[in-house]
């Protein structure tokens, strides 16, 4: 019996980590399932595809196997993927979709094109709706989403300054780490037979951290159990997003006991603005051994909108992070009130809900010395009561934007002249 909707599962990991080595042994192992495979490469010929090919029993003319080559699939593909998923269910029929993404695939957007579709694609919807009655969209189901990890390069590719280009974007590869294991249902710790035990502990006690909720799976040639990253329906959008330590220690601090390998982390939370120029001079130098770093924070002089801090191994970046409801008319105020009335007891007299919090995350950390270097770059009294416009201020400025929404791209640590 053929299913309704076509489970998805996509595999997601850093240029090398051992996705097609995965995929070919997937598709080596006998399951139950006809597969269908999509593959995207950003070079103009599909190696990739061409590998899977080459190791199983998928011809390259053969209609199981899609190629979306010259780009990537979390950004300028977007679209092309829905028209490949509409042309493979029409095609034919199958009960399940492995798709492979590149290297530099941020798993987030392709789950969105696949939760929620994307306006820029070409396809006529009315041409897929018509045939079956569905949207394309609602054809398939995310059913997992699997990261691969280069075991032997964890450590380099996390403190790695090397970036890539996707599309315009320019992408480093810690962060890419960071963001493909902080979003995903499995994930598959590959390359185990180059690395030791010890070693392998200390990179599963760091994956554990940063992402407390995915199932971690060791594994060796990409050699994994079907039932593992198949039909394991894990997927959920909400949760996925969600899953982030960062996001859970924000949610739920726990007072995170010392592990066996060090790998520990707190939230820094404050009422005061930090001093501008103390900040950066702190950015400048940040420990290395803070691997990620998350939050917002409340900048003197900058009484609109908050800024956001995300730190992802050696990259540092600074985003607009939204309009502090303090600048809205009282009002939208009590409106937010009624909604959340957590915001209302937090309320300050005179700043309202201005305040930092960031969530650490390293190896070896001193939360106390942590903490005070923090504190220190916080206004002192006396500074609470100067004028905080005259201070040096080498932070990105975001436009405001009347709408709510922020405009502005993210800054990266030099850009700003933070770094080096
Ligand atoms: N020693 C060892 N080598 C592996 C393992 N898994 C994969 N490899 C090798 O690592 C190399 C990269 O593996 P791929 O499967 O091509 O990695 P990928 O993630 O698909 O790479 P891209 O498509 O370039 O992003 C290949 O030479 C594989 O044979 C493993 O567990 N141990």
């Amino acid at each position: 019996m053929r299913r309704e909707t076509i489970p998805v599962t996509v595999l997601s990991g850093n240029l090398g980590a051992g996705k097609t080595t995965v995929l070919n042994n997937l598709l080596n192992t006998r399951t139950d399932l006809d597969i269908a495979v999509l593959v995207n490469d950003m070079g103009e010929v599909n190696v990739d595809a061409e590998r899977v090919a080459e190791h199983s029993d998928i011809s390259e003319n053969d209609e199981d196997l899609i190629e979306l080559s010259d780009g990537c699939i979390c950004c300028e593909l977007r679209g092309d993927l829905l028209d490949a998923l509409a042309k493979l269910a029409q095609a034919r029929e199958f009960d399940y979709l492995v798709i492979e993404s590149t290297g530099v695939a941020e798993p987030l957007p392709v789950a969105q094109t696949l939760t929620m579709g994307f306006d820029q694609s070409d396809l006529d919807p009315t041409d897929f709706y018509e045939e079956t009655g569905i949207e394309v969209m609602d054809y398939y189901e995310l059913d997992t989403t699997v990261t691969v990890v280069d075991a032997h390069q964890f450590w380099t590719t996390f403190d790695s300054k090397e970036s890539l280009m996707d599309g315009d974007t320019e992408k480093d590869l810690g962060s890419l780490l960071v963001e493909q294991i902080e979003f995903c249902d499995v994930l598959l710790l590959n390359k185990c037979d180059l690395v030791d035990e010890e070693t392998l502990d200390e990179i599963e006690e760091m994956i554990e951290v940063l992402q407390p909720r995915a199932k971690i799976i060791r594994t060796e040639h990409g050699a994994v159990d079907p039932e593992a990253i198949l039909d394991t329906n894990r997927f959920d959008f909400e949760e996925a997003s969600q899953s982030a330590g960062w996001m859970q220690e924000l949610k739920e601090p726990h007072a995170s006991a010392e592990e066996e390998h060090g790998v520990t982390s707190f939230v820094f939370e404050s009422r005061r603005p930090f001093h501008p120029e103390r900040f950066a001079e702190l950015l400048d130098e940040f420990p290395a051994n803070v691997v990620r770093s998350k939050g917002h924070f409340w900048l003197a002089g900058r009484e609109e909108i908050a800024l956001g801090l995300d730190v992802a191994g050696q990259s540092i970046r600074l985003t607009p992070a939204g309009m502090w409801l303090a600048t809205l008319p009282e009002e939208e105020q009590s409106q937010y009130f009624k909604a959340y009335p957590d915001l209302e007891e937090n309320w300050h007299p005179k700043y309202g809900d201005r305040a930092s919090q960031l969530v650490i995350i390293g190896t070896d950390i001193d939360h106390d010395i942590r903490h005070a270097d923090l504190e220190t770059a916080t206004l002192t009294d006396e500074e609470m009561n100067a004028n905080w416009d005259a201070f040096e201020d080498r932070f990105p400025r975001f436009e405001v934007k009347a709408d709510d929404e922020q405009a502005g791209d993210t800054e990266t640590a030099e850009e700003m002249g933070l770094a080096d």
